[in-house]
């Protein structure tokens, strides 16, 4: 809980479906604010389905999705995200048509809430962005979209970023500048949800783990207790 009383994000009896088959089963989730929660779980056990459904693009069948202490639940996505959830997708979203620097002007007019980030500090934030601001978003790196988009999402001064698998396809050194920032992140404060199968990456960055399988949340604590529970890997993670 924090001063207010309130977790950044309380997640609870979430469900969730596509149509007729129902993918999400009372998913609870919570994160207190400057934690960083690693969403752990096998190919299709629901990650990006629990962010969609938060983020109210799978606008959710039952369950309660609370920001700073307000239900949110199938709530319209721009009503959410200016409630303070910035879900950023695996496929990165950057206008490619636009440089660098038009991407994070477009985003920082959209923001909403306080004005804890601009321009100016995302590129204090994001050092090797500098450079490039002159460049297409469309011909920049893999890496360079990812700090790309989650610069953008900061702009909207997000109570909760949901990072859906921000490591996925990028090469080994961009994986540890991605994994320094979410910690540098971390240390200012900023709450996040990090989904994720790269054990190793989630480990060395986040604070708690919850692990989801078929669909429901099947474990839930610290990133001490999950290393000294073998099972829990075996059991929900290896393939
Ligand atoms: N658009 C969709 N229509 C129908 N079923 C879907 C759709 N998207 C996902 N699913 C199904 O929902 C289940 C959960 O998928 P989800 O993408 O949430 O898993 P995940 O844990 O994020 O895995 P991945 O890392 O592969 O994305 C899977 O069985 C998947 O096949």
């Amino acid at each position: 809980m924090n001063d207010k009383g309130a977790s950044e994000l309380l997640v609870d009896g979430l469900d969730a479906a596509y149509g007729a088959s129902q993918v999400l089963f009372g998913v609870k989730l919570e994160v207190e604010r400057g934690e960083t929660l690693a969403l752990m779980g096998r190919n299709g056990a629901g990650k990006s389905t629990t962010f969609k459904a938060i983020a109210g693009l799978l606008p959710p069948r039952a369950g309660r999705v609370m920001v700073r202490g307000h239900d949110v639940a199938g709530q319209k996505p721009y009503r959410i995200a200016r409630a303070g959830i910035a879900y950023v997708p695996e496929d990165r979203q950057v206008f490619p048509e636009h440089s660098v620097e038009e991407n994070l002007e477009i985003a920082e007019r959209e923001g909403v809430g306080g004005r804890e980030w601009n321009r100016a500090r995302a590129f204090e934030m994001f050092p090797m962005l500098q450079p490039l601001r002159g460049r297409m978003a469309g011909r920049l790196s893999g890496g360079e979209q990812q700090m790309l988009t989650i610069a953008r999402s900061l702009m909207g001064n997000p109570a909760v970023l949901l990072l859906d698998e921000p490591s996925e396809g990028l090469a080994p050194l961009i994986v540890q500048q991605i994994g320094a920032l979410i910690r540098r992140l971390r240390e200012l404060g900023t709450t996040i949800i990090l989904a994720e199968q790269n054990s190793r990456f989630c480990l060395a960055v986040a604070t708690r783990v919850a692990v989801i399988d078929k669909g429901a949340v099947v474990w839930r604590g610290d990133v001490a207790q999950f290393r000294a529970d073998p099972d829990v890997q075996a059991r929900y993670l290896q393939v």
